[in-house]
């Protein structure tokens, strides 16, 4: 993924990166110690409850700035879980579609 990424690409292209360090666990990625954490996925689970209380925060503050940047945290993170359980953009897709 690069600055070049059409925007409506973005998550499918991070959900492929999660994937391929998920394949590879190389050395030096923070996804990779997600899927590799002593912890196991208790971890990334504890990540992701800070990453809801920080959205939550800013939201309460009404700071729109710290919003989005902890949403992004917050999505990543819930995108590592949903891999490590392989369930794909699509299933998620799908399960939003049911709802319609
Ligand atoms: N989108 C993300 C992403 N969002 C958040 N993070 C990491 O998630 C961690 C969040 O931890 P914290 O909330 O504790 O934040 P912190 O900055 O360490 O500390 P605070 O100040 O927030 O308390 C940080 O280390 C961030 O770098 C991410 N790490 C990776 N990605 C994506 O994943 C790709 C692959 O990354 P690597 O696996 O590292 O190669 C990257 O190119 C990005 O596209």
């Amino acid at each position: 993924m690069d600055a070049d990424t059409p925007t409506d690409e973005v998550l499918d292209e991070l959900v492929a990166t999660i994937e391929s360090r998920k394949a590879e666990l190389p050395e030096d990625s923070y996804t990779t110690t997600l899927f590799t954490h002593e912890k196991g996925k208790n971890y990334v689970l504890e990540k992701l409850g800070e990453e809801v209380t920080e959205t939550i925060l800013a939201a309460k503050d009404d700071d729109r700035e710290e919003l989005l940047y902890e949403s992004a945290d917050l999505v990543y993170h819930l995108l590592v879980v949903l891999a490590m359980h392989d369930a794909s953009l699509d299933d998620l897709r799908e399960e939003l579609k049911k709802r319609f």
